[in-house]
């Protein structure tokens, strides 16, 4: 289909029947005086004294405990960079359907129109209460640090920044999978990471514990190494203690992966790698080497991009709506390490399991594990058992959620009936 065709069958899509892609919907019967009397004044007053009383009684009267709000201010949507707060919208209610559709958390999507770390955190804390969990989306590096770490710090619900954390949770488990797939050993791997941004910077840090030693990172401007004057403290983290040449870099690299923007790396370097390369080109909408480009030089490679349009798609909708759905189950105060590797775990595993035949057909392809399988569906409805169950688990032994008598069993059998 031509470019001109798909853009306007998106347009579309989001235009009609109605404008949007999501909606509020009343759980309650609300048909009689009676029921009004207790939707709203004088019922209502009731539940109000009760969380006043007692502040843990909003997740038994109110929609606290199921609502997650997705926050941006616009300055990284995708790779297009910084487009503002209004423009971000479609991309931070297209969140709030994967929340809904993938972990049935229901989720509004805030646009928060400052680029100010300070004002943009008091926005946030001030609108905290309303909601069990806080997924921010689409906020550049390196604001998006403080920003996390200030939210994180003040909040006592789940506090998670997507492109970071669901990022590494996800690409990291596709990693595993791609080196198992490939016959590579974790801790020999020569990794380069093209970009350094939110999703670079956090993919890198979770590469690591997970044994990864050897990565190198590149900004717009190069390689990050500690000759540089120009580096912020977390790209330092990654610094080399020496240049290397363009060339150098690539050569003989097991691992790139692309979270940058399209066109900076190129078929030329791809070519350099080692044998059974994993190239990874995450950047969105476009990714920085489109596959067919990258398969006809590499035909030994595993390709993955972020898109839904071809084979191994690797992206954060296989990580934020399980981990929050997990987290927020058992009312953890946040979402620590121990919690994103048995997210990314779990996610490795499923990939291995047999594929359910409606996988099949949505894919129109036999799915199995390998060179092109290495990661699940999206669509996969046991996602939301196995990896909220596992970040659930991570968290109570982890010491995130202090919830006494959790039956992981019974667990299990309560996410599977909620999505259907
Ligand atoms: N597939 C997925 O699930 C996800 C994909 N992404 C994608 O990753 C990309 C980055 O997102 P995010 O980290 O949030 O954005 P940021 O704005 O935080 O980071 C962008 C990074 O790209 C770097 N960059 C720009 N040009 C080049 C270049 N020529 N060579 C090397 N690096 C370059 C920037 O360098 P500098 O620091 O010098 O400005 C910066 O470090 C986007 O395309 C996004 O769509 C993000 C999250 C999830
Ligand atoms: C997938 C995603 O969150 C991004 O590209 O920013
Ligand atoms: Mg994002």
């Amino acid at each position: 289909m031509s470019k001109k065709k798909i853009d306007k069958e998106a347009l579309d899509y989001h235009q009609f029947p109605q404008p949007g892609k999501i909606s509020v919907e009343v759980t309650k019967a609300v048909e009689t005086q009676k029921d009004l009397s207790l939707a709203y004044t004088p019922g209502v007053a009731v539940p109000c004294l009760e969380i006043e009383k007692d502040p843990a009684n909003a997740y038994k009267y109110t929609a606290k405990s199921n609502l997650v709000a997705v926050i941006s201010n616009g300055t990284a949507v995708l790779g297009l960079g910084d487009i503002g707060a209004l423009a971000s919208k479609p991309v931070m209610e297209g969140k709030g359907v994967l929340f809904k559709k993938f972990s049935g958390l229901d989720a509004y999507d805030i646009e928060v129109d400052t680029k100010s770390i300070d004002r943009f955190c008091s926005v946030v804390s001030a609108i905290a209460p309303t909601f069990g969990g806080i997924n921010l989306e689409d906020i550049k590096a390196p604001e998006c640090f403080e920003i996390e770490r200030r939210l994180v710090d003040e909040l006592d619900i789940p506090v998670m920044h997507d492109d970071q954390h669901g990022t590494a949770v996800i690409s990291t488990a596709a990693i595993l999978n791609a080196c198992e797939i490939a016959n590579k050993d974790i801790e020999k791997l020569k990794i380069v990471v093209v970009g350094a941004g939110a999703a670079a910077i956090s993919c890198a840090r979770l590469y690591r514990e997970v044994g990864v030693q050897n990565i190198l990172m590149l900004d717009s401007k190069g390689l990050i190494h500690q000759g540089r004057s120009d580096l912020n403290d977390f790209k330092r983290e990654f610094a080399t203690h020496d240049y290397m040449t363009h060339d150098e870099i690539f050569t003989n690299a097991d691992v790139i992966v692309g979270l940058s923007r399209p066109g900076t790396f190129h078929i030329e370097d791809v070519k350099k790698m080692c044998n059974n390369p994993i190239i990874f080109t995450l950047a969105n909408p476009t990714p920085e080497i489109f596959p067919e480009e990258t398969r006809a030089a590499r035909p030994d490679a595993i390709v993955a991009t972020g898109r839904s349009d071809y084979p191994n798609q690797v992206n954060n909708v296989l990580g934020f709506p399980f981990i929050f759905r997990g987290a927020m189950d058992v009312r953890a105060k946040e979402i620590n390490t121990q919690m994103k590797l048995a997210a990314s775990k779990a996610l490795a595993e499923l990939a291995k399991k047999e594929v359910p035949e409606y996988l099949h057909n949505i894919h129109g392809r036999e799915l199995q594990y390998g060179k092109e399988y290495i990661i699940p569906s999206p669509f996969d409805k046991r996602l939301v058992v196995e990896i909220s169950a596992a970040v659930a688990l991570a968290a109570i032994e982890s010491g995130a959620s202090d919830m006494k008598n959790f039956d992981l069993d019974e667990y299990k059998k309560e996410l599977a009936s909620r999505v259907k």
